[in-house]
C-alpha cells in the first residue's frame, strides 16, 4: 500500500512519503501528527490535490485525483474541499459575510441559504457579519476562516496548524468549533498539528515518522498523544514502525496504493 512522494533526485532525493496508506473516514475529525519533517504537510497536500504523488493514489470520495487534469482538479478542490491555514488569509476589505461566501461566489455555484444560515450559528458570528476582519480578534478571524472552509458544503476540510497563531483559549474555541462542525454537519476534517492538546480534539490521531504511518490512536487525550510522541526518538523508530498497517474504512479522502 503505497502513497509515495519523492522530492529531488540522486543525492538530494527525499522520500517525504514512503508508502503511506491511510483513509480519513467521512464524518470524522482526524489529526495528523509526527516529528518535524515526517511528511505531515506532504500527506495533506497530496490528499487535498494541492500536490501530486510520485506513486500510489489519492482519492477524495471515489475520485482518483491523478486521473484529473488541472482544470478538473481545480474544480474538485473548489467544490469538494475546504482549507483552513495557520494564517487566516481573510480579505481585509471584505466583510465577514463576504469573506465567508467568496469562494462559493467565485465558483459560481448557487448558495445554499439554509446551510449558510446554520453555519453562521455554528461558528457564532451572526453579530459580526458586517465587520471587517481587522475589527475581530484572532480567534474570531479563524472562526470566519472555518466558516469559509465549510461554506461550499465540501466533502472534506483540511486544516494546517489552524491554531498556530492563536492563544490557547481562542485555539480551544476554534478546535471545539471544528469538532462540533464535523458532528453537526457530518463533514470530514483532517488537521495537521504539532500540539497534543489540539490533537486531543480529534476523533483519531494518525502518527507519521520518516514518511511512514507508524500508529493511530482513536479517542486521543493530550497526555496519551504526548506520551506517544516521546516514543518517536529516531533511535527507537525502527522497532516501533514495524508491522503497523492502517487503511480507513469508508473514506472521505485518503491515499493508498
Ligand atoms: N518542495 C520540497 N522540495 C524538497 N523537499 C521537500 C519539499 N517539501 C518537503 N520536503 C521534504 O520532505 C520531508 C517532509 O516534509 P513535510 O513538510 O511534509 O514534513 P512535516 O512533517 O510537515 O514537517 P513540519 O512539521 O516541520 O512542518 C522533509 O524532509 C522536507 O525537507
Amino acid at each position: 500500500m503505497d502513497a509515495v512522494k519523492v522530492y529531488g533526485r540522486g543525492d538530494t532525493e527525499v522520500r517525504a512519503l514512503d508508502g503511506v496508506s491511510v483513509g480519513f473516514p467521512a464524518g470524522r475529525f482526524t489529526a495528523i501528527m509526527g516529528p518535524s519533517g515526517s511528511g505531515k504537510s506532504t500527506l495533506m497536500h497530496c490528499a487535498a490535490g494541492l500536490d501530486t504523488l510520485t506513486s500510489g493514489s489519492a482519492l477524495i470520495g471515489d475520485t482518483e485525483l491523478s486521473t484529473l487534469d488541472d482544470r478538473r482538479l481545480t474544480l474538485l478542490r473548489r467544490e469538494r474541499v475546504g482549507f483552513v491555514f495557520q494564517a487566516f488569509n481573510l480579505i481585509p476589505t471584505l466583510t465577514v459575510a463576504e469573506n465567508i461566501t467568496l469562494p462559493t461566489d467565485l465558483a459560481g455555484g448557487a448558495r445554499d441559504d439554509e446551510w449558510y444560515d446554520a453555519l453562521i450559528d455554528v461558528v457564532g458570528l451572526r453579530d459580526r457579519l458586517h465587520h471587517r476582519p481587522s475589527e475581530l480578534s484572532g480567534g474570531q478571524q479563524q472562526r470566519v476562516a472555518v466558516a469559509r472552509a465549510f461554506a461550499g458544503s465540501p466533502d472534506v476540510v483540511f486544516a494546517d496548524e489552524p491554531t498556530g497563531n492563536l492563544d490557547s483559549r481562542s485555539g480551544e474555541e476554534v478546535l471545539r468549533l471544528l469538532g462540533s462542525t464535523v458532528r453537526r454537519t457530518n463533514r470530514t476534517v483532517v488537521m495537521v498539528t504539532h500540539d497534543p492538546v489540539a490533537a486531543a480534539h480529534a476523533d483519531e490521531v494518525v502518527f507519521l515518522a520518516d514518511g511512514r504511518l507508524v500508529d493511530r490512536m482513536p479517542d486521543p487525550t493530550a497526555e496519551r498523544v504526548l506520551d506517544r510522541l516521546k516514543d518517536f526518538d529516531p533511535r527507537t523508530l525502527g522497532a516501533s514502525a514495524g508491522g503497523t498497517s492502517a487503511s480507513g474504512g469508508q473514506a472521505g479522502a485518503g491515499v493508498r496504493s
